[in-house]
């Protein structure tokens, strides 16, 4: 464990999962203003990155308002006790990109990959060891794979240098015991080689649920984002899970009367809008679609004249994964070929 005095470790993602739904926007003032008040309340680790992580600034993915590596710059300069973390992608980010962040003052690592995939991050745990950052492993899209098959991924990232391995559910996708049952699988795995952690999104309603089953099959990082500023209908929503945890005595070390009002004055100002569990978002965890996709999901949809919903239902059956986002127009022509179709009948 980190102290004698947490339970779980909150990692709030605002300021990356949340770049998706702000459609990477940030600025240095608000990056500023929210980092101030997630330290205030106690936040213990605060991630700031483009949505896609390190390099992720580019045509595909969206670009950024202002560089990420400015944003980790006032972030470190702006927290008084919480650590900053960066999330990096191989093959979106590269190297240089961690060591440019760790010299901006980041002290978390967070590689994340497919999960089924985690071979391609070994050599970034090794750099990011190297150089004196602590390391975190995201295998995305959990849902898509079995417990067993996630644990061994698991221990390719452990052994490469990982010490906290996330079962990541990106596309909000996973249902209470199916959680419990991937993190039993890693903790069982893993021992004490590395920590288990859990990041949920709220496409189904579950995320709080499902890190507090998480929490209780031995995770003890847990990521959420305050407001619940994050892709798709949002991440576990920081300021809620902290009054859970209240209740149930799982200590976070977060200050629930800070947290909630940092939620409302700080963090809500910065959000285009609030991350809703409306038809889309609901149909990506019912789906089983990566929430990354909602925003271009949107685009496409308005710039082909076809409906966003049946874009994320054919997502769901070509089984599409991060970094297929230019997936999401072959699936848009094809809806409007299948339309001409019809109409020339
Ligand atoms: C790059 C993704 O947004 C990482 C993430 O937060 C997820 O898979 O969920
Ligand atoms: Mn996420």
């Amino acid at each position: 464990m980190f102290s004698e005095d947490l339970d779980v470790r909150i990692t709030d993602s605002s300021l990356r999962d949340g770049s998706h739904a702000k459609r990477h926007q940030f600025t240095a003032a608000e990056v500023e203003a929210v980092v101030t008040a997630l330290d205030a309340a106690g936040v213990p680790v605060i991630e700031v990155t483009h949505g896609d992580g390190l390099g992720g600034s580019s045509f595909t993915y969206g670009f950024s308002h202002t560089p990420e590596q400015e944003l980790i710059k006032v972030a470190v300069a702006s927290a008084r006790a919480s650590k900053i973390a960066f999330l990096m992608l191989p093959g979106v980010g590269l190297k240089d990109d961690i060591l440019a962040a760790a010299d901006n003052g980041a002290s978390i690592c967070r590689i994340a990959t497919h999960c089924t995939e985690a071979d391609i991050s070994v050599q970034h745990f090794g750099l990011a060891r190297e150089r004196g950052l602590e390391t975190v492993g995201f295998l995305m899209m959990a849902h898509s794979s079995p417990p067993e098959a996630l644990a061994k991924q698991g221990r390719i990232m452990a052994d490469a240098g990982c010490q906290c391995v996330y079962v990541v559910d990106s596309a909000g996708a996973l249902v209470l015991d199916q959680v419990g049952d991937r993190v039993a699988a890693l903790v069982a795995e893993l021992g004490d080689d590395a920590q288990v952690g859990f990041h949920g999104h709220e496409n189904l309603g579950l995320g709080v649920a499902n890190s507090v089953l998480a929490a209780r099959a031995g995770a003890t990082q847990i990521d959420g984002s305050t407001r619940r500023f994050g892709a798709g209908a949002g991440n576990t929503p920081v300021e809620a899970f902290v009054g859970v945890c209240d209740k149930l005595g799982i200590r976070t070390g977060v200050d629930f009367f800070a947290i909630v009002d940092a939620a409302e004055d700080v963090v809500r100002p910065t959000m285009p809008d609030e991350c809703l569990l409306d038809r889309m978002a609901l149909i990506m965890g019912y789906a089983g679609v990566y929430s990354s996709f909602l925003k271009h999901a949107y685009t496409i949809a308005s710039r082909y004249g076809v409906s966003g919903a049946e874009i994320l239902v054919k997502a769901g059956e070509r089984r599409l994964v991060g970094g297929q986002e230019d997936q999401l127009i072959d699936i848009a022509l094809s809806l409007v070929s299948d339309r001409d179709r019809v109409g020339d009948r």
